[in-house]
């Protein structure tokens, strides 16, 4: 699954979780996730994306299978991986009677690795990069919950990072947050960061990722480019008429399936290869049926999830 000639800077094989209580979190997980993808990892409430990332940074063990992250196995590396990942896991931990930059300093002096003559520096770096510089003196119990997410996010970037681990960056943001949030993450993925991110909205990583896997109930149901899940179903045919009646009949005399009505809408499966869609349209209109509107939706991933698992999804969150 990944990109040829690109070793994969998160690698699970057979990884599962079954915690105390009996309950398997995740079951026999392999995920690949490409060297520079931004990677959503999507699942609905309770399908395993936390207790996976908890897995992934060393957190808990696994029941079974194994993980591995910038090509050293966890947990056992995680002294010389987890340096290199910057992770922002449910929310930052804040102290709110300090101002931002005090709580970066504070991150940072617990770095023991972290030079401290460079230090002022270094915060000053960060809350420029997530643009709370303005901000940085106010205390952090003022703050929105975008701007904590962003200090957070600051956090995790008070030095170079070769991954980016985010449990949900999003989540309880109103939108101007999460378009800062996801602004932010564009741009870490062009300078080179290969970020991870879980979340339940599908549109959320529609917008920001190159690649995604959905999980369903601790189960891996599909990996990949965003582009190849989304066309890997096809798109819906839609064709607004007020003879819908008769447009059905003609699409079904052209092998069209899928074909659904709704007032003046046909709705079909898309055609696959051989029809061409020109023909089609000429084929209503030379069969007497006034088009309004004819065209392919384009399939989205939401598309994909349903598809797949034969499940809705909670799109608004
Ligand atoms: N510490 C725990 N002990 C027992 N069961 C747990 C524990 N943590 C999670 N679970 C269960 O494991 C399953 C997967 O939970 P997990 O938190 O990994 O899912 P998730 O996809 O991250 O969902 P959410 O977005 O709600 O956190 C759920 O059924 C959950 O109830």
């Amino acid at each position: 699954m990944t990109e040829a000639g690109t070793v994969p800077v998160i690698e699970t094989r057979g990884l599962t979780k079954r915690y105390r209580g009996g309950q398997l979190a995740v079951d026999g997980l392999d995920l690949a996730v490409p060297g520079g993808s931004v990677f959503g990892f999507l699942g609905p409430n309770g399908s395993g994306k936390t207790t996976t990332i908890r897995m992934l940074m060393g957190l808990i063990d696994p029941t079974s299978g194994t993980a591995s992250v910038l090509g050293r196995p966890m947990p056992d590396a995680a002294r010389t991986v987890l340096p290199q990942v910057g992770a922002l896991i449910e929310g930052p931990a804040l102290y709110g009677f300090l101002s931002g930059r005090d709580n970066l300093v504070r991150f940072d002096c617990a770095d023991p690795t972290a030079d401290p003559r460079t230090r002022g520096a270094r915060v000053g770096d960060a809350l420029e990069r997530v643009g709370l510089a303005a901000a940085a003196g106010k205390k952090a119990r003022a703050y929105s919950l975008g701007m904590k997410q962003r200090l957070g996010l600051a956090a995790a970037l008070l030095r170079p990072r070769r991954l980016l681990v985010l449990d949900e960056p999003t989540n309880g943001l109103d939108p101007q947050g999460m378009r800062e949030i996801r602004a932010l993450i564009r741009e870490l993925a062009a300078e080179g960061t290969t970020v991870f991110l879980s979340s339940h909205l599908l549109d959320e990583i529609e917008q920001v990722c190159t690649h995604a896997a959905v999980m369903a109930r601790g189960r891996l149901i599909t990996q990949g480019p965003v582009a190849d899940l989304a066309a890997g179903s096809l798109g819906r045919l839609a064709v607004t008429t007020p003879d819908a009646a008769d447009a059905a009949r003609v699409l079904k005399e052209h092998g069209i399936t899928g074909i659904t009505l709704d007032g003046d809408r046909v709705r079909a499966d898309a055609p696959a290869g051989t029809v061409e869609l020109a023909d089609l349209n000429a084929a209503l209109v030379h069969g007497g049926i006034r088009v309004r509107s004819f065209g392919v939706e384009r399939a989205s991933l939401e598309d994909a999830f349903v598809a797949l698992t034969g499940e809705g999804f909670d799109v608004a969150g």
